[in-house]
């Protein structure tokens, strides 16, 4: 491994280097284990702690095959998605890996007793297997998480609805948050060269995810001058909603649960923003009754922020805590756009206000090859800028993991997997200085 970083670290290295380098047998990975699956039975999902399931193992460089490539991983993130997966919520992500593992004789690598987390990376080539063209040992990289077979024609419109669509990382193994990563060769994109490994690593699932929900036409669709409520405003999706309805022309209203979160949404350039902790929105009177009494005090506000406007667009994904309030609150004819429910997704709402005013529930799942691409080329281009606060090791992401789970952290919370320290990897420095004060902004708050 450490002539491999040697490698990566040398201006000299060319792409003949990398691929004369030889593999290793073994490397670090964060890994959950199936024999641990039953570990918090009876504990809310509050108390489950990712810090006593996530480990970190030595695992075999699983076999590379026709359309992949081996990744040197750089940085890596963490998502909710490897929140669910460590806490074994809603249900444990094995049976997602037997399923894969009988899908063809090269697919059943994935169905082992560990599995390999994270759906984020920034790093360099190491191996490409038969059929990959496009890219080349050497070749710095992100991966998105869009794993597709595209044997069915089902998804060759929109790649998201092939019926074989997983997450890599979340529905497959060899996921990112480790040395090496196993990656089919169409997730990889061109790393944007004014960021560190850490940054560069960031944005990739919470900002395609983001892109298809509010700004393709698969989901909002939002255009200039939208009203766009955004739940967790300064999180992981929230932070980039909150750049893309900026640099859209539209008008977001973000919502927030500290005066803090406000202040980094004012960073960003929003000016709606209302604080759910200190206003003390109550939608629930108890766990099986809303209050809309509750949704109207709720828009009311959004109506003084606005100059009396309701919302275009919701963008959702807190679940049945928020969705009653969502579907209250947007304008007739206007688009709730739903991705997650982190508080329960059995949601309520009343249906007399959906359908008398026109509104329209949207699903929306990650990011399409096409929409993860654009998205990442707006990182590269400096429209869109990384939210990464804090940046942990790879020992320590169990603990990385809690404070996702816990709600303690800002934006984006990086891990560094083979890079020894923070910083490293900035190609273009003239771009990066033109955006550092926006890179920096979720930085260590
Ligand atoms: C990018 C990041 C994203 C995120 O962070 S998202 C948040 C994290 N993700 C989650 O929380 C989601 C986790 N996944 C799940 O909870 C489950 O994954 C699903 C509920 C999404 C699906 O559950 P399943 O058990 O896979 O689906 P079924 O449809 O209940 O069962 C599959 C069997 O049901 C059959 N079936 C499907 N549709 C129908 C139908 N309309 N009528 C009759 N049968 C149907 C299938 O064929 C199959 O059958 P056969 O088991 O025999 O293969
Ligand atoms: N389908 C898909 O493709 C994707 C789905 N997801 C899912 O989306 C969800 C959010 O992910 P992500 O943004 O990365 O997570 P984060 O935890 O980084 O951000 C979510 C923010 O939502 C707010 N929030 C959480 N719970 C509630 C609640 N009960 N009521 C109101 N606001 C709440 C919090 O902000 P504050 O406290 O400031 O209000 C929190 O910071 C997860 O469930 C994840 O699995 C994520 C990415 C892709």
């Amino acid at each position: 491994m450490k002539e491999i970083l040697d490698a990566i670290q040398s201006p000299d290295s060319s792409s003949a280097d990398f691929a004369a380098l030889p593999l290793p047998d073994s490397y670090r990975a964060i890994t959950v284990h199936k024999d641990e699956t039953e570990m918090f039975a009876g504990l809310t999902t509050r108390d489950k702690d990712p810090r006593k399931s996530i480990h970190l193992d030595d695992v075999p460089v699983p076999e590379l095959g026709p359309g992949e490539a081996l990744v040197a991983v750089m940085a890596s993130s963490v998502n909710y998605n490897s929140v669910w997966t460590s806490i074994f919520e809603p249900l444990p992500t094995f049976g997602f890996l037997e399923r894969y593992g009988k899908l063809s004789e090269l697919t059943k690598r994935h169905d082992l007793p560990y599995h390999i987390i994270g759906s984020d990376l920034a790093g360099v080539v190491l191996r490409t297997g038969p059929g990959v063209n496009a890219w080349r040992p050497g070749d710095e990289v992100v991966a998105h998480c869009l794993s597709v077979e595209l044997e069915s024609s089902d998804g060759h419109n929109d790649t998201m609805l092939d019926p074989e669509q997983r997450i890599w990382g979340f529905e497959t193994n060899f996921g990112g948050l480790a040395e090496i990563a196993l990656v089919k060769s169409n997730q990889l994109m061109p790393k944007p060269d004014h960021l560190s490994w850490e940054e560069a690593a960031a944005p990739g699932l919470v900002n395609s995810t983001a892109y298809r929900q509010l700004v393709s036409r698969n989901g909002a669709g939002m255009k200039q001058g939208d009203n766009v409520l955004i739940w967790g405003a300064s999180g992981g999706l929230g932070s980039y909603a909150t750049q893309f309805a900026l640099a859209g022309g539209a008008n977001p209203i973000c919502v927030v649960s500290s005066e803090q979160k406000a202040g980094i949404c004012r960073a960003m350039g929003a000016e709606a923003i209302i604080d759910r902790t200190a206003e003390d929105y109550k939608f629930w009177k108890d766990e099986h009754t809303q209050d809309p009494k509750e949704w109207k005090r709720f828009g009311k506000r959004i109506r003084e922020l606005t100059g009396g406007e309701d919302v275009d667009i919701v963008f959702e994904h807190p679940g049945r805590e928020t969705f009653g309030a969502s579907v209250y609150v947007t304008r007739k004819g206007g688009t709730i756009v739903t991705c997650a429910s982190t508080s329960g997704y059995n949601h309520e709402y009343d249906n007399r206000y959906l359908w008398m005013s026109l509104k329209r529930i949207i699903g929306s799942h990650f990011a399409n090859y096409r929409e993860a691409w654009e998205a990442n080329r707006l990182i590269a281009k400096g429209k869109i800028h990384p939210t990464l606060s804090k940046v942990y090791s790879l020992e320590e992401t169990g603990q990385a993991a809690y404070d996702v789970h816990r709600n303690l952290h800002q934006g984006k919370v990086g891990v560094l997997c083979l890079a020894p320290e923070e910083g490293m990897g900035v190609r273009d420095h003239d771009k990066r200085a033109q955006h550092i004060d926006a890179i920096n902004r979720f930085r260590n708050i």
